[in-house]
């Protein structure tokens, strides 16, 4: 099981030390969220942000792009440090070839699926990812409440791994806290993405160790 910061909810002012001190407090990646004001509206950082803390921390690099035509940015990301990119099913009329993309530069592919999207409409890809990200709400902000109507497609995506031989892992995002993610853990998620409920707190690595204590 697997805690993610989502550096959303960080200091950017501070955003070096802020990263340090979830690396000390036992979170296991690092979440990213890159916005564009487009695919969805708000709008946050590219991968310039990657690149300025890659030096600082030995943890993995998790990208969530949430932006239109992700391919267009996808050696930058991997050049920049990336150790995963998650694209949204939406965000391209070529997920087939921007998943090609990620792999080809190295780094883990992953797919994002929003509340709306049904796992209908990403099967034809599911054998060619290394991660499903789950949306938990809808993609944009932090700090939104968990919807409960997502646990169901956590729960089919780990019954499509028994059935299939996936190598995907499941990872939620958005309304984290012990209780959700207990409920994610045990319908199939192990990789759990915290942003308010880490950086909101005056005492992030109590956070942590209260996720991890959920999950585990
Ligand atoms: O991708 C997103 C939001 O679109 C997330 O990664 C948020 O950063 C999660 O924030 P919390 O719901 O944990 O506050
Ligand atoms: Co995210």
């Amino acid at each position: 099981m697997k805690i993610a910061p989502s550096i959303l909810s960080a200091d950017f002012a501070r955003l070096k030390e802020q990263v340090s001190l979830v690396e000390q407090g036992g979170a296991d990646w690092i979440h990213i969220d890159v916005m564009d004001g487009h695919f969805v509206p708000n709008l946050t950082f590219g991968y310039n942000v990657v690149e300025a803390i890659r030096p600082h921390t030995s943890l993995p690099l998790d990208c969530h792009l949430m932006i239109e035509n992700p391919e267009n940015f996808i050696e930058d990301f991997a050049k920049a440090g990336a150790d995963y990119i998650s694209i949204h099913f939406e965000s391209t009329n070529h997920i087939h070839g921007a998943l090609q993309l990620i792999r080809k530069n190295g780094v883990k592919a992953g797919i994002v699926i929003n509340p709306g999207t049904s796992i209908e409409m990403i099967k034809p890809v599911l054998h060619m990812v290394d991660l499903v990200l789950v949306m938990t709400v809808n993609p944009g902000f932090g700090g939104q409440s968990f919807l409960n109507e997502t646990v169901a497609k956590i729960s089919e995506l780990y019954q499509l791994i028994q059935k299939h031989h996936y190598e995907y892992i499941i990872e939620v995002d958005g309304g984290i806290v012990p209780e959700t993610a207990k409920i994610c853990k045990e319908a199939g998620a192990e990789v759990f993405v915290a942003g308010s409920y880490i950086y909101g707190s005056e005492n992030p690595h109590e956070q942590i160790t209260n996720l991890k204590h959920a999950v585990n």
